[in-house]
């Protein structure tokens, strides 16, 4: 094959990647658009949807992972929460941005004492097999120091962040939830010790985005946005 033949291939690989970047404004800036698009509630049924990138959220139950999630696309109640664990039960996928779409996040059930074996082997199932995932959001409510649960998932998490063949086929990224329900003078030494214990957990963890989705502003949503638009290879370098 001649070698013109390579770096036209080249020239239209960087100009579609031109025409696919975005601002952060421009993917959660309409937050009527963000829809439900499908749930899963077995391994079987896990949806094929149109190759849009996505990112999935994990973290104990009430952790506070849907409301994460409404808070980054703007809305109150498009994910359901509640205050008693356990109310999250399949995987459900949400398109970013008007049809065709920009992104899908996937609110994901807890894990945990009030976790559920069929749960866990969903999630696994969709970690193993989506070809679209691209990161992995696992979540720790500041209230509470990290338990062997978190730390037995962010290991089962590292172990796939690297395929056999060496390759990375998803990263994985820390979230500290409810950073509001921690007296404001406790907060360096509470986040410094959740690093470092996620840290030993998984070293290639990215190191936690700080949240509250009650603040008013809310704290760390606009960083999320611009996170799960990176980690989705959307944002523009500007
Ligand atoms: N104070 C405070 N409460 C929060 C915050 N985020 C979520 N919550 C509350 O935490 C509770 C659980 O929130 P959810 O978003 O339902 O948590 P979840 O992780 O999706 O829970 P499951 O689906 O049951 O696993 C609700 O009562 C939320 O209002 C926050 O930033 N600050
Ligand atoms: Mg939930």
């Amino acid at each position: 094959m001649s070698l013109s033949i390579f770096r036209h291939a080249t020239q239209r690989k960087d100009l579609t990647s031109i025409w696919r970047q975005y601002t952060t404004a421009q993917i959660f800036g309409n937050a009527g658009a963000a829809e439900f698009v499908a749930a899963a509630g077995s391994v079987d049924s896990i949806p094929k949807l149109h190759g849009l990138p996505e990112v999935i959220v994990t973290g104990r139950a009430n952790s506070g992972k849907s409301t994460l999630f409404n808070a980054v696309l703007g809305r109150k109640d498009l994910l359901h929460t509640s205050k008693k664990a356990g109310r999250t039960r399949e995987l459900n996928f949400f398109r970013v941005g008007r049809e065709p779409g920009k992104l899908i996040l996937v609110d994901a059930p807890g894990y945990g004492a009030r976790g559920r074996p069929q749960w866990g082997a969903m999630f696994d199932q969709y970690l193993d097999t989506r070809k679209e995932l691209r990161r992995v959001y696992i979540l720790f409510n500041a209230k509470h120091p990290l338990n062997a649960f978190d730390t037995q998932m962010l290991a089962h998490i590292s172990s796939k962040l690297i395929s056999d063949r060496g390759r990375q086929p998803f990263t994985l990224q820390a979230v500290i939830t409810k950073a509001d329900s921690i007296p404001s003078d406790k907060i360096p030494e509470t986040i410094a010790k959740m690093r470092k214990d996620i840290w030993e957990a998984a070293p290639l963890c990215l190191p936690p985005v700080i949240t509250s989705a009650t603040m008013h502003p809310p704290l760390g949503i606009d960083e999320m946005r611009k996170n799960i638009a990176d980690a989705c290879g959307l944002l523009s370098p500007r």
